[in-house]
C-alpha cells in the first residue's frame, strides 16, 4: 500500500523518539565537515574582528556628538554591497551575498544602538519585508496603521527612519505617499525594490471551499487577471492591509486572503496557490524617509518636487525639463500631482540619476531652480542595490 505523506511523517516521528545508534559519517564526509568547521571558525573570528572595527567607527561618531540615526550611513552600506557583488564569483548568488552582508552591517550597527524603523503595518506586510531587506534583522521595526503616521513618527523623532511604498511595477504610484511630501519636511534617504509574490492562502485546501477573498486593493489589482480566470464569481473584499486579510482568513470560515509569504507564516495559513500575480516581475518600490540628506555613494538618484507656476502656460514643462536635457541628466520618472493650492494647478515629482551636490546634476539643478516657482530636493540617495 502506498503511504500518504501524513503517514510517513507520523512513522518518522515514532522512529525519531526510538533510541537509535547514529550512523557514522563516511571518512570523506567527515573530512569535508572538518574543513567547514575550520572555515566557520575563521568566519566567526573575522565577524567579531569586523564588529570591533565597526564599534571603533561608532565611538568616533559618538565623539563628534552624532546621534543614533546619524550612525547609519546608507552611502557606505551601498558601497559595501556593490563591492560584494563585484567580487562575487559564486556559487552563492548575488542576492544571497547581499542579504548576508546587509545582516552583518545591521548587527554591527546595532552594537551602537538598534535603529528604530517605522513602517506601514501590521506585521506580515510587504512593507515589513522591505524594512528587513534593507536594514537587516537587527533593527526595532515599529508597525503603524497609516502612511501619514509613519511620516509623523519620523518627524517627531520617535523613529529614526520610515519605510513607505511609493510605486508598484504593475499598478503604478501610491499617490498617498507622494502627496505626503507636499507638506512634509522629511527627506528621502533610500529606495528599496522588493519583488512581490502574491499567494492565495487560507485554512481550506482547494479553491472550491472559498466563499470570499480579502486583500489590499493594490494586491487585488495585481492579481486581477488570475482571479477573473480562476475565481470569477467569488466576492473580492478590499481591506486595509494584506496582514488584515490574512487575519480574516484565519478567523472566518470560507475566507481566503491574497498576501505575501510572511503573512502566511504570521497567521498560520496554508498557501493554496502560490504566485498568482499577473506580471512575472511584479515589484514594489519603497522609500526610506528620514530627517536629513546623505552624502553621495557613487551611484545615486535624486527626487525633486518642482512647479513652473502656471502649469497651463505654453512650454511650462519644457522650461523645467530643459536644464536636465541640456546637462545630460537621465530622468527615470516623472509624476504630476494636483498642487492642492489652486484647481488645475500641478506639481511634478521628478526622479533623476545623480547626486544633487555633484556635477553635472548640481549644475542642472541650479538652472532648474531659476526656471521654477517651487523647487525642492526631496532627497539624494543610493540607487537600490538588488
Ligand atoms: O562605516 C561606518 O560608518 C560604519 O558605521 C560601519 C558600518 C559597517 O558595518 O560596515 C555600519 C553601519 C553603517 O550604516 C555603515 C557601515
Amino acid at each position: 500500500m502506498k503511504r500518504t505523506s501524513k503517514g510517513a511523517s507520523k512513522a518518522g516521528s515514532k522512529q525519531a523518539t526510538a533510541k537509535k545508534t547514529p550512523v557514522p559519517a563516511s571518512p570523506e564526509l567527515s573530512s569535508i565537515r572538518e574543513r567547514i568547521d575550520d572555515i566557520d571558525l575563521r568566519i566567526h573570528q573575522l565577524l567579531n574582528e569586523r564588529a570591533r572595527f565597526a564599534q571603533q567607527v561608532g565611538e568616533s561618531k559618538r565623539g563628534e556628538g552624532l546621534s543614533t540615526a546619524d550612525f547609519y550611513k546608507p552611502e557606505r552600506e551601498a558601497q559595501v554591497l556593490r563591492n560584494a557583488i563585484e567580487r562575487n564569483d559564486g556559487p552563492l548568488r548575488n542576492e544571497e551575498i547581499v542579504r548576508l552582508f546587509r545582516e552583518i552591517m545591521s548587527a554591527c550597527l546595532a552594537q551602537q544602538e538598534p535603529l528604530k524603523i517605522a513602517f506601514l503595518g501590521p506585521e506580515g506586510t510587504f512593507s515589513q519585508q522591505a524594512v528587513l531587506k534593507h536594514f537587516g534583522h537587527s533593527v526595532r521595526a515599529l508597525p503603524l496603521p497609516a502612511i501619514s503616521e509613519v511620516f509623523e513618527e519620523v518627524q517627531a523623532g520617535h523613529a529614526d527612519f520610515g519605510v513607505v511604498p511609493i510605486e508598484n511595477s504593475t499598478e503604478g504610484t501610491v499617490n498617498h505617499t507622494l502627496d505626503m511630501f507636499l507638506n512634509s519636511p522629511l527627506k528621502i534617504c533610500g529606495e528599496i525594490e522588493l519583488r512581490i509574490r502574491q499567494h492565495l492562502m487560507g485554512r481550506m485546501k482547494g479553491l472550491q471551499k472559498i466563499l470570499r477573498i480579502c486583500s489590499h486593493p493594490q494586491s487585488l489589482a495585481q492579481c486581477r487577471q488570475w482571479l477573473d480566470e480562476h475565481l470569477p464569481n467569488i466576492e473580492r473584499i478590499p481591506v486595509s492591509s494584506n496582514a488584515e486579510a490574512a487575519r480574516r482568513a484565519r478567523d472566518e470560515e470560507g475566507t481566503a486572503a491574497i498576501a505575501g509569504e510572511a503573512a502566511a507564516e504570521v497567521y498560520n495559513l496554508g498557501v493554496i496557490v502560490p504566485e498568482i500575480e499577473d506580471t512575472a516581475d511584479n515589484t514594489t518600490r519603497f522609500l526610506v524617509i528620514g530627517r536629513k540628506l546623505f552624502n553621495a555613494s557613487g551611484q545615486d538618484k535624486t527626487t525633486l518636487l518642482v512647479s513652473a507656476g502656471d502649469t497651463q502656460s505654453p512650454g511650462a514643462l519644457h522650461r523645467l525639463l530643459g536644464p536636465l536635457a541640456a546637462n545630460d541628466i537621465t530622468m527615470t520618472r516623472i509624476e504630476s500631482r494636483p498642487s492642492r493650492k489652486r484647481k488645475w494647478d500641478y506639481v511634478f515629482f521628478i526622479d533623476v540619476v545623480g547626486h544633487a551636490e555633484q556635477p553635472p546634476l548640481s549644475t542642472a539643478l541650479a538652472e532648474l531652480k531659476a526656471a521654477s516657482t517651487l523647487f525642492r530636493v526631496l532627497g539624494s540617495y543610493p540607487a537600490a542595490v538588488l
